[in-house]
């Protein structure tokens, strides 16, 4: 599993994909700085100087998105960005969530 999160790309997305187990998601984070479980979703807080440079961050996670096929909620401030990943078709957290939430870290690095 841990070498399935370090894995770059994601797999489809699809009614019958299998969850990641409670131990999966904490292990997970272990290894995943800034980031929380937040109801069913990872989320990261993120704090930017300015408007120009968070516009900056959500357009480099959407064509992250894009390419993933693998979209995450944004919730878009002044200096500020909280994006929260979970896998929408079975309402839960799977690898893919994890693959691109390594991807925005890479960004933020
Ligand atoms: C058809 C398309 O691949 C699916 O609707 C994808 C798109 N992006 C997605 N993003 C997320 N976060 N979860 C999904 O289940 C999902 N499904």
């Amino acid at each position: 599993m841990e070498s399935d999160l370090r894995r770059g790309g994601c797999q489809p997305c699809e009614g019958g994909m299998a969850g990641l187990s409670a131990e999966a998601v904490q292990a997970g984070l272990q290894d995943l700085p800034g980031w929380r479980l937040d109801g069913h979703t990872l989320r990261r807080d993120c704090h930017f100087k300015n408007f120009y440079e968070t516009m900056a961050f959500v357009n480099a996670v959407a064509w992250i998105a894009n390419r993933e096929d693998h979209h995450p909620d944004m919730e878009i401030g002044y200096g500020r960005c909280v994006v929260r990943y979970s896998t929408h078709a079975i309402d839960g957290l799977t690898a893919n969530d994890f693959i691109c939430a390594r991807q925005i870290n890479a960004l933020l690095a």
